[in-house]
């Protein structure tokens, strides 16, 4: 398999906290990682050195044969890398249909002005923006709710719909954090059986969660962080026999085993 993100090394110092330190570990093209590790781990502190919300302090990043460690935030557009947030990041006075449209700006070739005063290009665009946002709404099982304010939407729909914009750049690399947090039982079932149906599609998933069923169920391979170090990696089998894990889980409220 193709190594797609090949993290290498990375640490991220905040002030006096180590957040992270010399962390290593790649994601395939195609393939689930989930990233755990009790709170305060360093998870967070890693997908957003991934996502360009800040450079490592040391080490580097690359995403197939581009260091994303000398790239600026904005420098990401158009690099098939994409993200859904811990807190949720939807415009509530929006309808959901729009809310994913959002998400296609970055990859339009007229950008966001040229769509703003509706001119040639940016129309037929839009055009097809509105249809591709219907289908991700369709995929990720909200289409009937389209038209609604995404203000109107329960919590857990509100989940699928950052998903669906997270899709709308056609990603390589889908990078979650904590994307089950405040579900219940079903929605977070449902949720695993769409990163399963978002994989099946080619694109690679980077998983931060807490919830030890749904990562059990999804993850092809698991990293695990404790105090900004990496402890181990392996298939769920290994994770949940591994010594140093469950040591590392002692105490806290999630438990692997
Ligand atoms: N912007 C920041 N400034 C200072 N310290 C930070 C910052 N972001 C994170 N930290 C610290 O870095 C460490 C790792 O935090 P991080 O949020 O990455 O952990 P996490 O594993 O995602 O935890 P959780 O599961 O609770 O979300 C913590 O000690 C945290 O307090």
């Amino acid at each position: 398999m193709d190594k797609l993100l090949d993290i290498r090394q990375i640490s991220k110092v905040f002030g006096g906290v180590q957040a992270v330190r010399d962390v290593k570990f790649h994601v395939n093209t195609g393939e689930i990682v989930a990233l755990i590790g009790p709170n305060g781990a360093g998870k967070s502190t890693v997908l957003n050195m991934v996502s360009g919300v800040f450079p490592p302090s040391g080490g580097e990043i690359r995403y197939r044969d581009i260091s994303l460690t000398a790239l600026k935030g904005y420098q990401y557009a158009g690099l098939g890398i994409s993200r859904t947030f811990q807190n949720l990041q939807v415009f509530d006075d929006m309808t959901v249909l729009e809310n994913v449209m959002v998400g296609f700006h970055s990859g339009t070739k007229s950008g966001l002005l040229a769509c703003g005063t509706r001119l040639g290009r940016a129309r037929i665009e839009e055009k097809g923006m509105r249809d591709q946002s219907h289908q991700l709404l369709e995929i990720v099982g909200i289409a009937e709710m389209a038209e609604q304010t995404a203000g109107s939407l329960p919590y857990g729909k509100l989940r699928l719909l950052e998903i669906a914009r997270a899709m709308a750049v056609a990603p390589k690399l889908l990078l979650l954090d904590e994307p089950a947090a405040g579900l219940n039982h079903t929605e977070t079932a449902d949720l695993s059986r769409l990163f399963k149906q978002i994989q099946s599609g080619g694109t690679a998933i980077l998983l931060v969660e807490h919830d030890m069923d749904m990562v059990m169920n999804v993850a092809d391979r698991i990293v695990v962080l404790d105090q900004g170090e990496k402890i181990a990696e392996g298939t769920p089998d290994e994770i949940q026999q591994n010594p140093k894990v469950i040591a590392a889980y002692l105490g806290q409220e999630e438990a692997v085993v």
